[in-house]
């Protein structure tokens, strides 16, 4: 290949120049002061985790690779569609600073997973693997090609506050249309399965300083007035404007949302471009969120007896007092003390560990191991076939080959070719729709159905160990009987999430757009000629008409100068309805759709795959496929009774049944 520029490959002096002139990932002593620090509104969310040392490196590096690539292009080869670069790339490929791969030895043969997802694809092992890249559907969309965030279509100046835009929409109900209420539509429960599933494959981090975990970065001055400038703030800060007459923030006199950019990686295929975002967990769904990511969490987390792990004495989760509320909850995933719902979600999976592991065989080791994998194996079936069907609709959900019956259909089969990463279209664009059916209010229920505590979301975390140990069975039955929000995002999470003391939030909403500016993701119309199969030119609005209905787009109209720049996830919180009973119109649940397929079919280990190096034997597989989530709740709390489909309110076509009239899980089939 001609490389013209090949005789000037960068130095390694001049790549730390560039570096130093990005400056993103190390600070003075003296800046120690622009680190938010406890009691500012969102200190959990900046905050962050612990990052082991050599992924540190790794990001120092990236960022070195990204200074290479800008320079690369302001000095020669981008043009404004970000094009010029791809047929140079391979000049550029081996900078020497990119992790190897090549050392990573995969045994084939392996039975188990291994910890944080390597080696799962025997291709490219670090494929889907905690701290790789989130990969793209498509190209991003950065102003400059690299990293700058995205502007309008029309002048090339920003585009709204991501505030003002959810100031209009709120005032319109987000634009989400409303179920048919006399069928049974998903739960909060439901709701909360879409975040554990996140939650298993995706995490993005902040930036922060180098090697050091801390308090994270402060864009706004002190309450929030004004946007520090940028001579003193952080170069990985991009505050939010809040405008001056806002509905909730002006009481504060607030003018600025803290919010920091994400640390970037290298790209899955380690070559010089745009920014990549780095994922902090493993990419597919292997339960991460109960075992963790690294072998230093699950000795934690094992007890060592009958392959069981360990946990406090109400039976929901271990409890730690060195948390930043005091107590709190640890498990696989850092985030779990967010609210009861969450934390409950991985707590059915550490009591149905618990109850599975000691029944397979009284060695500790084979207990785990086993346990684990029919756990895993379980968590697949009821996300696939029973809450992707409520999420993308029956016949889609079949349609896709997501949802199968193995002695029936051909369920498909693994393809090594299937990139499992998270995208970020779909964690930092789409997935994040469910966001706006949070309800505001948790209820929880006796077993005479009395309501015995409702509390707002805002009020819940700090008491949530309480809430959780003293009331399992009522927050399941609240959450079980109880419709998600069909407002949009609730105030509570657009103003008072992880409030401070005066009762001033974060916003959810703001948050949730600037990060896929920050990331990337390009904007809605962009993915309707890949999602319909066809060319689609949206040059004007009438153009959306397919997408929208009117009032909708006229909503969009005030916000936006062109319908080339609407945010995909306003565009997919908006969009004309599958069916009624659907909460996502074509392009929410194409993106979805495909993610999902990217978990089946990029995941060696799924549990349906029958060719594997361990594969479950057809008596198992069929024993798997009759677990329903109705099931599962009945064998690990003591609610008596659930809805039929626990993902869906009760309704006449949805009855509450006994926990006595389901059949028991046939353990004794698995044992070893
Ligand atoms: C009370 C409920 C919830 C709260 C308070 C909450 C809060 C948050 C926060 C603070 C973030 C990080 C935002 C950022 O800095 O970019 C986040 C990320 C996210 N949330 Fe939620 N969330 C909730 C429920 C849900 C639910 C039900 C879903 C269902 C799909 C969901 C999906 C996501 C996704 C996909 C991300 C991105 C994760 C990643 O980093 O890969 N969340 N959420
Ligand atoms: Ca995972």
């Amino acid at each position: 290949q001609n490389c013209p520029f090949a005789q000037r490959a960068l130095t390694s002096s001049q790549r730390m120049d560039w570096a130093r002139s990005l400056y993103l990932d190390e600070l003075r002593p003296q800046d120690l002061d622009l680190y938010v620090t406890e009691g500012h509104p969102g200190f959990e969310v900046w905050a962050e985790a612990d990052v082991a040392q050599p992924f540190w490196d790794d990001f120092r590096r990236a960022r070195i690779l990204l200074a290479a690539t800008e320079a690369i292009n302001h000095k020669m080869f981008f043009d404004r569609e970000c094009n010029d670069l791809t047929p140079y790339t391979n000049c550029f490929t081996r900078l020497d600073v990119c992790y190897d791969t090549t050392g990573l030895r995969c045994d084939p043969n392996l039975r188990y997973r291994t910890m944080g997802g390597t080696c799962n694809n025997l291709v490219n092992p670090k494929l889907g693997a905690q701290f790789s890249a989130y990969s793209r559907l498509m190209a991003p969309d950065y102003h400059d090609c690299l990293h700058s965030e995205r502007r309008t279509a029309i002048d090339s100046i920003e585009l709204p506050s991501p505030r003002i835009i959810g100031n209009i929409l709120a005032e319109n109900g987000f634009g989400i249309q409303q179920a048919a209420p006399t069928v049974s539509v998903l739960n909060v429960f439901g709701a909360f399965c879409g975040q554990l599933i996140t939650h298993d494959t995706g995490s993005r981090i902040n930036v922060q300083r180098y090697n050091f975990s801390g308090p994270g970065i402060q864009c706004c001055s002190q309450y929030y007035t004004r946007r520090l400038s940028e001579e003193i703030s952080h170069p990985a800060c991009k505050p939010i404007d809040i405008p001056v007459n806002d509905p909730f923030y002006s009481q504060f006199k607030a003018n600025c949302l803290n919010f920091v950019s994400s640390q970037t990686t290298f790209s899955n295929d380690c070559k010089v471009g745009p920014a990549q975002q780095s994922n902090s967990v493993s990419a597919f769904m292997d339960l991460t969120i109960v075992y963790g990511d690294d072998q230093a969490t699950q000795n934690r987390l094992r007890s060592r007896q009958s392959g069981r792990m360990i946990t406090n004495a109400a039976n929901v989760l271990p409890e730690t007092p060195n948390c930043r509320q005091q107590p709190c909850y640890f498990l696989g995933d850092v985030r779990l003390n967010q609210t009861p719902m969450l934390a409950q979600w991985h707590s059915l999976f550490l009591r149905l560990h618990n109850l599975i592991a000691p029944l397979i065989s009284a060695n500790d080791e084979i207990a785990y191991q086993e346990g684990k994998r029919l756990t895993t194996a379980l968590y697949q079936r009821i996300v696939f076939n029973e809450w992707l069907p409520i999420i993308l609709g029956q016949a889609e959900s079949i349609n896709k080959q997501l949802t199968c019956d193995p002695s029936k259909a051909n369920c498909g089969k693994y393809n090594q070719y299937v990139d499992p990463s998270n995208t970020n279209e779909f964690t930092h664009g789409a997935f994040r729709w469910l966001h706006a059916f949070v309800p505001s209010t948790i209820n929880l229920y006796g077993p005479d159905k009395r309501l015995i505590m409702s509390r707002a979301l805002s009020d819940m975390n700090s008491s949530q160990v309480n809430i959780l140990n003293g009331n399992y069975d009522n927050l399941l039955r609240g959450v079980l009987n109880d419709p998600v929000n069909y407002g949009g995002y609730s105030p509570e999470l657009r103003n008072r999430l992880m409030k401070d003391a005066r009762g001033m939030g974060i916003d959810l909403f703001s948050i949730d757009i600037k990060r896929a500016r920050d990331h990337g993701v390009p904007p809605y119309h962009t993915f309707i000629s890949t999602c319909t199969n066809t060319p689609a030119q949206i040059n004007n609005w009438p153009d959306l008409d397919p997408y929208f209905t009117p009032a909708s787009l006229k909503i969009l109209q005030t916000i936006y100068k062109s319908p080339r720049d609407i945010d995909l996830l306003v565009g997919v919180l908006g969009e004309r309805r599958l069916t009624p009973y659907t909460i996502l119109g074509k392009i929410g649940s194409c993106i979805i759709a495909e993610q999902f397929k990217r978990f089946k079919f990029g995941d060696r280990f799924f549990y349906q795959w029958t060719d594997g190096p361990y594969p479950f034997t057809q008596p198992q597989l069929q024993e798997i496929e009759r677990f329903t989530m109705a099931k599962f709740l009945c064998s690990v709390s003591n609610i008596g009774s659930v809805p039929q489909n626990a993902f869906l309110t009760p309704s006449a076509t949805n009855p509450i049944v006994a926990c006595t009239s389901i059949p028991k899980f046939n353990f004794a089939l698995f044992a070893k």
